[in-house]
């Protein structure tokens, strides 16, 4: 695995060896050495997400050790070795035990060093600044070719500090076609005011081609999956509109409570944990025109129109739910009106969707953990078999677990009478790509944010009118003009969330159930 000196060839080819290759990408030629620095180093995000995302980067040949150093910052005073300890279990978890994980665990390992220090610190940052001079030098990294990329796994409350500091301490010091790029994680505000401050504050430091707001949603396979679908296959682009879909669901559960975060969640809610973004990002994927080119600015200037073209929230056509016990958690608030569940109805008004409702469900401690997109279409015309029975044509992606697509179709029941029966043309992945892995979310984003490709991130300009969209029905949660509904855990949450589905046209086929098939 390892490989010796800066830059070798496969260390340059695999890292610029994208996706969207052949897709016109303008890719920034990589020369010099790469410094990962994930500050939060400490949390629960860093050892549960992005150093494992960076171990499997590593073991999948796009992390090279002669070229790449990962440097971890917080408060914390721990020492090398702890951090290495701290995050080991999470980096072998779901690896099979072998030898060649061992050894590729304890040569990653070694590539992590820990600087400890304050977010608003100026000794620290000079220090972590030293750190990272020192690998590049020791590199031979060509001053100024470098490449710097910053994870901030933080509460967004230190975002304008952190980023302050790296601008002043630890950027590139000249420009020889390396680069500084910052990953900042959601939530990116808490409604529309302190959005636009937090973008503006981060604006006045580094320019929007630096910043990568991360969505996770974004690189889930079966959504990365969307545009491919929609615009590479000529059997959707006749259907995909007003004229033949009745309406379209997109809907996230989770069958645990808030799990150890109920002091973050408490002062967020499910609809900025979920819906305001990744929920969010699906419905453009799923609604947006076809873009110019697969070029970011492209892609995201599609985004943007789908959702300036919806408008206001109406408060029937929203339900909220709090499970029963959320409140027993002692980092909540006895009096807590946070939402744990929702069921939000948006409309688009244009000519592609309008008088399709999409429906966004999303909730915590529910009968189930799975994400998906429901397109059902409408009734056929002339019911020439005179039987209720056969149901409406639903094209579902099961974004998780079991990813797959599948289409209820009626067909006949097979047999000597003519009657019907639901059923399914199935695509599931298990199946039909053994040996194939999903690579996580963030995997392919971080590997994003190496190649320079925005297109899976949030540009500025999406994320106000995302924002704008939200923030009325945020502020009257906030001012106790809506209220929860409780519901069970463990239950399909509120009853009036299904009423309003029924009310919003959803049929739900009775009796039918998709089983994903086993190998
Ligand atoms: N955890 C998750 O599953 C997910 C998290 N996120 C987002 O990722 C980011 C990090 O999340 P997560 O790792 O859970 O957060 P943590 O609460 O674990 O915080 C990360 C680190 O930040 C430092 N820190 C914590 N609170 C403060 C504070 N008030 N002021 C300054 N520093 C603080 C701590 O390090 P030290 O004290 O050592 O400096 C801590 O180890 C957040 O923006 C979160 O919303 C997004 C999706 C999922
Ligand atoms: O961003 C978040 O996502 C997770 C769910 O992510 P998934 O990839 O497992 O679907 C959610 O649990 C968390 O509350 C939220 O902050």
């Amino acid at each position: 695995m390892a490989s010796s000196g800066c830059s070798t060839e496969r260390g340059r080819t695999s890292r610029n060896a994208s996706f969207s290759g052949g897709m016109d990408l303008e890719l920034v030629p990589e020369t010099g050495c790469l410094s990962i620095i994930v500050l939060g180093a400490s949390g629960d995000l860093a050892k549960k997400k992005t150093f494992p995302a960076l171990f499997n980067l590593y073991r999948q040949g796009f992390l090279q050790s002669g070229e790449v150093h990962i440097f971890g910052y917080a408060r914390t005073k721990i020492s090398d070795v702890e951090l290495r300890d701290r995050i080991r279990g999470h980096l072998v978890h779901g690896n099979a035990a072998s030898s060649d994980l061992s050894e590729d665990l304890s040569n990653f390992l070694h590539l992590i060093k820990y600087v400890s220090g304050s977010y608003d610190s100026e000794d620290g940052f000079r220090l972590l600044d030293k750190e990272i001079y020192e690998h590049e030098v020791s590199k031979n990294s060509q001053e100024g070719s470098s490449q710097r990329l910053f994870y901030l796994a933080l509460p967004p409350s230190v975002y304008p500090i952190v980023c302050k500091m790296i601008r002043h301490f630890c950027m590139n010091k000249s420009d020889l076609g390396g680069w500084t790029r910052v990953i900042v994680e959601k939530p990116f505000g808490k409604d529309l005011g302190s959005a636009e401050e937090l973008s503006s504050q981060l604006g006045e430091l580094f320019d929007e081609q630096q910043i990568y707001r991360i969505d996770h949603y974004l690189g889930k396979e079966l959504v990365q999956n969307l545009l491919v679908l929609r615009f590479a296959n000529r059997l959707f682009l006749p259907l995909w509109n007003r004229d033949n879909i009745d309406n379209i669901q997109i809907v996230f559960r989770e069958d645990f409570g808030t799990d150890g975060r109920g002091g973050y969640f408490d002062e967020y809610g499910i609809i900025r944990d979920i819906i305001q973004n990744h929920l969010l990002q699906v419905l453009c994927l799923v609604a947006m025109e076809k873009p110019v080119s697969l070029k970011p600015e492209h892609i995201r200037d599609e985004k943007v129109k789908v959702l300036q073209s919806v408008p206001p929230i109406k408060t029937e056509e929203v339900v909220l739910g709090q499970y029963e016990g959320y409140k027993d958690d002692p980092t909540v608030s006895d009096k807590s009106n946070t939402p744990t569940f929702a069921t939000v109805i948006l409309h688009i008004k244009n000519e592609r969707w309008d008088g399709v409702p999409f429906i966004l469900k999303a909730g915590k401690a529910l009968n189930s953990r799975k994400a998906e997109i429901r397109v059902q279409f409408k009734d056929v015309p002339g019911d020439i078999f005179k039987c209720k029975k056969h149901a409406r044509n639903e094209f579902v992606i099961r974004l998780q677990p079991s990813e797959a697509m599948y289409m209820k179709l009626t067909v006949k029941k097979p047999g000597l009478e003519m009657s019907t029966i639901q059923s399914e043309l199935d695509l599931s992945y298990k199946q039909r790509y053994q040996g194939v892995t999903i690579p996580e979310a963030y995997e392919r984003l971080i590997l994003d944010t190496i190649r320079g490709d925005q297109q899976h991130f949030v540009r500025r300009d999406e994320l106000k009118v995302a924002w704008e969209i939200f923030t009325p029905l945020l502020h009257r949660i906030d001012e106790g003009e809506l209220e929860p509904i409780p519901y069970k855990p463990g239950s399909r949450g509120p009853e009036e969330a299904d009423e309003l589905l029924a009310k919003a046209g959803y049929i739900q086929t009775h009796g039918y159930i998709w089983i994903p098939p086993t190998l």
